[in-house]
């Protein structure tokens, strides 16, 4: 039977589900929208909707009407991307907010004690200020483009110390569907839908000096046109989530011209550490256009995500962090064949002591020297391709991962956060990846280029690691390494793993025209002038290194994405 009645008061109205870390003044707010939500309930008495119209889905703490043919966007898969959202801006609230508000950041500050770990500090923090009625909500969040307002609306049951978050998209359809399920919610006073081109709201909010301390950019395909807009939005010290979807022009083989023209750069086109490269031009394009406005940009967490990339910046006015731009991007030259790499920063920083005073550094910025590699590849003789410009710095700031990870260990359930475990996974091999070492590269792929039996990767990092190098997994590609090994030793390494001890029979088997043939028959003399490591001191047994990529390979934890679904993947824009 069709049912008819106000869906404000119909019992499935999802109750504000309160988490036990959130503090007094969070339960004053949750009794007050109840008694304004009774409010408007009363008042929208008169705006019936017919429930039998429209599909219900739950999702984190919200509860989504969508209409029976689908007209606005919606992907459940992206479920991941939106549990890992709320959790890295409770993080950063955690970590660095409070920034648009100096006093209260002071009478914070005040109360906690340096040597305290930033979580605790919190909590002390917050039931303090809570009970001296300092710690006001005060965080503003715009969802640049929201489709169905579901983000928004489990932002808001989610965070706490959220004041307003606007919900915006472009398409009337979309935005009917946020008011209907800001209602539906019980969240009218905290969540407010608008439509507006994303562009034109942000500048206009500017005119207004309206900023905002979050902003999220969830685009389909490219972030790009909404980067200055945001930039200019933005809070000083306030958080950007920014998703990029299209992954065939960020990481594919078959558009660099459009990779170029969007991003200011070029991916690392044929190589397995592409969709690394993928994150640094997300995060070059950000840096490039923060700097303009004398911004700098802090990644927290930058992830290779399924079907696109998802980064999360902290962004500053700093001037001379800005200064620091030049020498932290690079091209990067990549051999087509082998797939051996080297990083060009475009920059140099150099710090000396001052003349006069020596405590006083003084800071030189200057040209790069380069390039640091010949036209063809010094071990195959292949041709170098040309990536980049892009970001060179560390992808993450393991301070903020820690605080991601002790929230969704701590604060979230696998009931709420269905992805729970996945981001466990995902952000713990995030924290144990080598901060100073661009790209990573697949021991089976170079493997099959030397004609060797694939040795495991323990096998390898103990040889690199007895060489003095570090070594670590990567969250954007299963079985593949990170190192600050030059590339002589980890082809050096490589060949010794070789149980073959007949080198020069195999050499003859070979193709001579083969970039494996010309590695193994180059790489002695090549080693001979360049003294890289001793040698001698090659050793596979266990060491540091191996040991902590034996035990990272051993917690339980989702490391990798498995098809959750049949046809899961990017999701094309309702008609
Ligand atoms: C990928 S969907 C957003 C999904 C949503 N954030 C979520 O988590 O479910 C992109 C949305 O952006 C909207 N959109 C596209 N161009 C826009 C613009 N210039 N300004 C505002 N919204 C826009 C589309 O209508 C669409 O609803
Ligand atoms: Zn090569």
């Amino acid at each position: 039977m069709t049912s008819l009645y106000s869906y404000v008061n119909s019992p499935s109205i999802p109750p504000k589900a309160l988490q036990p870390h959130q503090y007094p003044n969070a339960m004053l707010r949750a009794a007050f929208k109840r008694i304004r939500s009774n409010l408007t309930g009363r008042i929208s008495r008169r705006r019936q909707i017919n429930i039998d119209d429209y599909n219900i889905v739950q999702e984190g703490s919200a509860k989504i009407l969508f209409e029976k043919e689908e007209t606005v966007f919606y992907n459940p898969i992206q479920q991941f991307n939106r549990d890992l959202s709320v959790t890295c801006i409770k993080a950063w609230d955690n970590l660095y907010g409070s920034c648009g508000h100096k006093a209260q950041r002071k009478a914070v500050a005040d109360l906690s004690s340096d040597a305290e770990p930033a979580h605790k500090k919190r909590k002390t923090n917050a039931g303090a200020a809570a009970t001296a009625g300092q710690r006001k909500p005060y965080i503003r969040i715009l969802e640049a483009l929201s489709a169905t307002g579901l983000r928004a609306i489990r932002y808001a049951h989610e965070i706490p110390n959220v004041k307003e978050i606007v919900a915006n998209d472009l398409l009337p359809a979309a935005v009917e569907s946020i008011n209907r399920n800001i209602e539906y919610n019980g969240v009218q006073d905290i969540v407010r839908g608008n439509q507006d081109d994303a562009n034109v709201l942000m500048y206009r909010n500017k005119a207004e000096n309206k900023t905002y301390n979050v902003i999220d950019l969830d685009p389909y395909g490219t972030v790009t046109p909404f980067v200055d807009a945001s930039m200019q939005s933005i809070e000083d010290g306030g958080l950007m989530l920014v998703t990029c979807t299209d992954l065939s022009v960020l990481a594919g083989n078959g558009y660099p011209e459009k990779c170029f023209a969007l991003y200011g750069g070029v991916n690392m086109v044929g190589h397995e550490a592409t969709h690394e490269s993928a994150l640094r031009l997300v995060l070059n394009l950000l840096s490039q256009s923060a700097a303009k406005y004398k911004k700098t940009v802090e990644p927290l967490l930058s992830l290779s995500i399924d079907f696109y990339v998802r980064v999360f910046i902290r962004v500053r006015t700093a001037p001379i962090e800005v200064k620091k731009l030049m020498s932290n991007t690079m091209v990067t030259y990549h051999c087509s064949q082998c797939g051996s790499f080297s990083n060009q920063p475009l920059g140099r920083v150099t710090e000396r002591a001052g003349k006069r005073d020596p405590a006083k550094v003084q800071t030189k910025y200057s040209v790069a020297q380069g390039p640091p590699v010949d036209q063809k590849c010094a071990f195959c003789g292949g041709t170098h391709h040309l990536a980049g410009p892009m970001y060179g710095g560390a992808l993450h700031n393991r301070e903020f991962l820690q605080e991601v990870l002790r929230i969704n260990r701590e604060e979230h359930g696998d009931d709420v956060y269905g992805t729970r475990k996945r981001i466990e996974g995902m952000v713990t091999l995030a924290q144990n990846e080598l901060s100073d070492a661009p790209f990573y590269f697949s021991p089976n792929r170079l493997a099959s280029i030397i004609k060797l039996q694939v040795p495991a990767l323990k096998t390898m990092v103990a040889g690199l690691g007895s060489l003095g190098y570090d070594c670590s997994l990567t969250h954007a590609q299963p079985s593949t390494l990170k190192t600050n090994a030059p590339w002589g030793a980890i082809w050096f390494v490589l060949r010794a793993c070789d149980q073959n001890k007949d080198q020069q029979g195999k050499l003859l088997k070979m193709n001579p025209k083969t970039p494996g043939y010309r590695i193994l028959q180059g790489l002695d003399k090549w080693l001979e002038t360049q003294e890289l490591f001793d040698a001698s001191k090659l050793s596979f047994e266990p060491n540091e290194q191996s040991g902590h990529v034996e035990k990272l390979r051993k917690l339980k934890i989702v490391r990798y994405q498995e098809n959750p679904t049949k046809n899961w993947g990017p999701k094309a824009r309702p008609k």
